[in-house]
């Protein structure tokens, strides 16, 4: 087999109890690239990981490797012949095995002694060299998780999916488990899918985004250009909280050039800028130093909005100061368009 295929959703459905919880969704998964699904709840993303794996049936449309259909309608290949990693928030370890025969179990075709030494290469790798015999409940959830990754990626799969898999993990150790997991799955240099609610998970971790809402698929492609090349507001407010406002509202000399009258202007918080020379006065409401960023709270006119700046000593509340917007980083988009 290629393992170094595409994965890929063509135009695939999922009906339950006649509404499509993935409709007509396209998806492709190039080898090497981190691809996050991201959206909100009930969004269909679980449906679609579960369709790619082969865990659910595809109503409409194709799952392929490569050329090679995995699953159509009326034909699912069983997901132990995939050859497709899984990793979900819960870690699901078998709890009678220790870490390293956890691993061992996707490498049962393996001579046994090959198997080890491979599964305790993967345990060093991940920083486990010294629990190989430990089980499940003698883990921590980072240590589980991290097994639980390395079981995954040990019989080099053609290819990953990971549902929340560092939802569950205490904030303090999500950074270093979620950056190790995904170094080891950009070497191995397969598909990979990363479920996830949460738009700062998807920039920090991901190469592309493809931004989920009520089964369909808004937007997909580079990070830095869902980020940077929203098509629509939804989709710039899927990434973050974002000012949006009626062009028609805005106090002239904002933005150059000014948007078109009965457009609908989008702005992201580190994309108002704090400029004494700009023609454009707002008061300070609020001011709170949030870690690298100062939260401001801004009324520039009748309109309140949100400002990150990368600064400590950032205008305390009450202050006048002088506001434009960075081109970059706001959007405009014609009256009625979401
Ligand atoms: N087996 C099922 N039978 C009926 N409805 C289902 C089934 N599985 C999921 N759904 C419904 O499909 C929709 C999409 O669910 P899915 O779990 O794919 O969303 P999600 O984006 O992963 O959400 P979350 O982030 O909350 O897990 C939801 O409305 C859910 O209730």
């Amino acid at each position: 087999m290629n393992d170094k295929a595409s994965l890929s959703a063509h135009n695939v459905s999922r009906v339950y109890d006649g509404t499509a919880v993935v409709s007509g969704v396209s998806l492709d998964l190039p080898p090497g690239v981190i691809t996050a699904l991201l959206g909100g709840s009930g969004a269909g993303k679980s449906t679609l990981l579960r369709l790619m794996a082969g865990l659910e049936p595809v109503d409409s449309g194709e799952i392929r490797l490569g050329d090679r259909v995995l699953s159509s309608p009326g034909h699912t290949l069983a997901p132990e012949k995939r050859h497709i990693g899984l990793i979900f928030q819960d870690f699901a370890l078998f709890p009678h095995l220790t870490a390293l025969q956890n691993i061992g179990f996707g490498l049962a075709d393996m001579p046994r002694e090959e198997a080890r030494a491979i599964g305790t290469q993967w345990l060093s790798r991940l920083g486990l060299g010294a629990r190989s015999g430990a089980y499940p409940h003698e883990l921590s959830g980072g240590e589980q998780q991290r097994v639980a990754i390395a079981r995954a990626l040990a019989p080099k799969p053609a290819a990953i999916l990971m549902d929340e898999p560092f939802s569950g993990l205490d904030p303090s150790l999500r950074g270093s488990v979620r950056e190790e997991a995904l170094a080891a799955i950009r070497d191995a240099g397969i598909p990979a899918l990363l479920v996830t609610h949460d738009p700062a998970e998807a920039l920090d971790s991901a190469d592309h985004i493809a931004i989920m809402r009520s089964g369909h698929i808004l937007q997909q492609g580079p990070a830095r250009d869902i980020y940077l090349k929203p098509q629509g507001a939804d989709i710039a407010a899927a990434l973050g909280a974002v000012n949006i406002m009626a062009a028609a509202d805005m106090p002239p000399g904002l933005l150059t050039p000014a948007p078109p009258a009965g457009s609908t202007l989008v702005v992201r918080p580190e994309g108002i800028l704090l400029d004494a020379s700009a023609p454009v006065k707002a008061r300070v409401v609020s001011s709170r130093l949030t870690g690298p960023m100062s939260r401001l709270v801004l009324d520039a006119g009748p309109m309140r909005m949100v400002a990150l700046v990368p600064r400590f000593d950032a205008p305390a509340a009450g202050a006048e100061i002088g506001i434009r917007f960075d081109p970059a980083l706001a959007f405009i988009f014609a009256s009625g368009a979401s």
